[in-house]
């Protein structure tokens, strides 16, 4: 990671020199909203049971208490901030704000909710589109990754951490305790290429896709196998954390496709999980696919659809898509233990 930590870079002043004022504001709302939430999160059982299954959430998830508080913090600041329309993870239908604002926000209010009873960083992920006139329509957030005004995590682990682009680079702020503002920590970050760290859920290995299970039988060979050198695996299971190292240590991450009824697609969401990430990480040199498309080229057919996910240092992103291009691309049944990676 490049960029010097200037003391003095208030992140509200940061965002009003640098960024347009339509999207400086709804970063700013979102930045104000999120130190909401890192308090509540900060304080643990003290704030009450934050991990209790408080409603049913689509595909049988159920919804945590954060996960509410989260939604309803996020949604009711950008009411102010100039935002048309807002699509969030925890409800079905895109939710109409200011009908004069100029901006959509799709949201992930708390990403990694298997997390919160564990004392595991956990954190928000978000995309600004431009919104179209008239009446909000859930078309208008159909629109590819690449045309996101803004973008960005907030990762709430020992520090809380705020990574944010608006296409000029990805800047990261820290949260100062002692005064709940955000301070401008690194700017121009760029993701090293040389780490030797992958993120994959290992416990899906049996009914992985033929590329992926070559390419991390390829790596868990390690200094035997043939990339000649060994690696580490990484799995926080808070898509967000797992962004934030790679964005200052580099290394890949993968939520590909798998046999599992559902998981075609992967696990994540296009619209407020893969596309503001694959923004963040493209805007600090990194790549990040499906596969065998860049994430930001597709055309999302709606608001909550998911997508297989890779992302990271883009010289691993791209040797990944050649595992896709060049293999057979099929789900297999349990061939892989029998290939002996996990009993070796
Ligand atoms: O338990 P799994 O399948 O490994 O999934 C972990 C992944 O699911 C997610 O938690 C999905 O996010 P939500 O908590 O918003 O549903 C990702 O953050 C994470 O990478
Ligand atoms: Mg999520
Ligand atoms: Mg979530």
């Amino acid at each position: 990671m490049t960029g010097a930590a200037t003391p003095n870079d208030d992140l509200t002043a940061y965002l009003a020199a640098n960024a347009p004022a339509d999207v400086a504001r709804v970063l700013a709302g979102l930045a104000e909203a999120s130190t909401r939430v890192a308090d509540r999160i900060r304080r643990g059982a003290l704030a009450g049971p934050l991990d209790a299954d408080v409603g049913p959430a689509h595909d049988g998830v159920a919804q945590k208490a954060l996960d509410v508080f989260a939604d309803e913090a996020f949604i009711g600041r950008l009411a102010g901030a100039g935002v048309r329309g807002v699509v969030s993870e925890e409800r079905h239908d895109p939710l109409a704000l200011d009908p004069r604002g100029t901006l959509l926000v799709a949201i992930d209010p708390l990403d990694g909710s298997s997390n919160i009873d564990a004392n595991i960083s956990i954190g928000t992920v978000f995309s600004v589109l431009d919104a179209s006139p008239g009446p909000l329509e859930t078309a208008h957030f159909l629109q590819p990754g690449k045309k996101q005004r803004a973008a960005g995590i907030v990762v709430y682990g020992p520090h809380a951490a705020f990574a944010f682009t608006f296409g000029q680079g990805t800047t990261i702020a820290t949260l100062d305790p002692e005064t709940g503002s955000w301070r401008v920590t690194a700017r121009r970050v760029t993701i090293p290429e040389d780490s030797n760290e992958f993120a994959i859920n290992a416990s899906n290995a049996r009914r992985w896709s033929a590329p992926v299970r070559a390419y991390v039988e390829d790596l868990v060979a390690g200094d035997q196998g043939p990339r000649g050198r060994n690696f580490n695996m990484r799995w926080v299971a808070s898509m967000v954390a797992d962004v934030y190292r790679i964005l200052v240590r580099g290394g890949v991450y993968l939520y590909p496709e798998d046999s599992r009824e559902g998981y075609e697609n992967g696990r994540l969401r296009l619209l407020y999980e893969a596309n503001p990430v694959a923004f963040l990480v493209e805007q600090a040199g990194g790549a990040a696919i499906d596969g065998f498309h860049r994430i930001l080229d597709i055309e999302p057919k709606a608001v909550h659809e998911r997508t297989p996910l890779i992302f990271g240092s883009r010289a691993k992103v791209e040797r990944i898509a050649r595992y896709y291009e060049g293999g057979v691309f099929e789900i297999q049944p349990p061939l892989f233990a029998a290939r002996g990676l996990l009993r070796r």
